[in-house]
């Protein structure tokens, strides 16, 4: 239903405003390229790709556990939207703005490109609770963070490939630092991790230090889009437990991402045409269209 082409009447110059908006923005901070890709993710996940994630105000998306003082670019995506109301007002919905930044975050990063479907129209919701149980979290095992990904009919190839994205951007270290010292009661650090990595992560996240401070999701190449994160997990150094399950894991599911984890590993085009593959189809996830919804004039309120 929807078509790459959706805004070339109404909107052509949009690839071109959302594209020179997000350079302007990594420019400033090439972290923001991770920001923008995560944004379109947490928001498909939730209601589907509808920018709920956007929607300011109590109980929102935005308060969620994955989402509170952890998801940033809010004030890009304003700037995106000011800059495409300047030129076509009313026309481009936030949803389908999340969808080519995240498009144009990967492409400036060193990654894949791809046709960006578009025709989204912009939810009436956003519910914390519902962000609550769709996200998946970095303490779950592969078996778990399948079932979130079938719940909206993504698969184990997609759970692999998507979660690539990993190979850019940052993360808390309370995101991860429960592997570090006495994992799940083990009185021990997790065994999957690296002993080196160990070491260095006990340094940046020391017991009882700050959560918030942040380190590289991927140890090799922070801010290129490349394969690196999966060489990484073949090797002990996932960041994440999440991450590691997907190689290190004993369950079902990662029986078949250790496969994947293996070859992408190995073979970046196989990775990038992947992650491709599984990004057209997480931006597929239940959009509105025809005249569902509406098409937001300001991606933080409703019309
Ligand atoms: C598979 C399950 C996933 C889990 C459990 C997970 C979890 C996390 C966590 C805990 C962080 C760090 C957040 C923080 O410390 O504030 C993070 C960062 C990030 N995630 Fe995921 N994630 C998953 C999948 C994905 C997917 C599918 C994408 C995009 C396609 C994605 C893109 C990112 C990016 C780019 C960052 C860095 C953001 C930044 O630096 O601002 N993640 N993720
Ligand atoms: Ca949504
Ligand atoms: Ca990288």
């Amino acid at each position: 239903q929807l078509t790459s082409d959706f805004y070339v009447q109404s909107c052509p110059k949009v690839f071109q405003i959302v594209r020179q908006e997000v350079k302007n923005a990594i420019k400033t901070e090439m972290r923001m390229a991770a920001s923008l890709l995560r944004l379109h993710f947490h928001d498909c996940f939730v209601n589907g790709c509808d920018a709920s994630l956007l929607l300011d105000g109590n109980n929102t998306e935005k308060s969620s556990n994955a989402n509170l003082n952890s998801a940033r670019g809010f004030e890009v995506v304003d700037n995106i939207k000011n800059a495409l109301e300047r030129t076509c007002s009313g026309v481009v919905s936030c949803a389908d703005i999340l969808a080519i930044a995240a498009r144009d975050s990967v492409i400036l990063s060193g990654g894949p490109s791809w046709r960006v479907l578009l025709g989204r129209r912009d939810g009436m919701v956003s519910n914390q609770t519902a962000a609550n149980s769709a996200l998946p979290s970095p303490f779950e095992t592969a078996d778990q963070i399948l079932a979130k990904f079938v719940a909206v009919d993504l698969n184990a190839t997609d759970v692999a490939s998507l979660s690539g994205a990993h190979t850019i951007g940052l993360a808390k270290c309370g995101t991860f630092s429960h592997r570090l010292f006495n994992f799940s009661g083990s009185g021990a650090p997790d065994r999957t991790m690296n002993t080196e990595l160990q070491t260095n992560l006990q340094g940046v996240c020391p017991l009882n230090g700050d959560g918030d401070k942040t380190t590289d999701l991927d140890i090799n190449s922070v801010d290129l889009f490349d394969n690196h994160y999966f060489s990484n997990l073949v090797n002990g150094k996932g960041i994440l437990q999440s991450d590691q399950e997907l190689f290190s894991g004993g369950d079902a599911a990662a029986l078949a991402t250790k496969i994947l984890v293996q070859q992408y590993s190995d073979d970046s085009k196989l990775f990038f045409n992947d992650f491709r593959n599984s990004m057209i189809r997480m931006g597929n996830i239940r959009p509105l269209t025809g005249s569902q919804g509406e098409i937001r004039k300001n991606c933080r309120v409703l019309n």
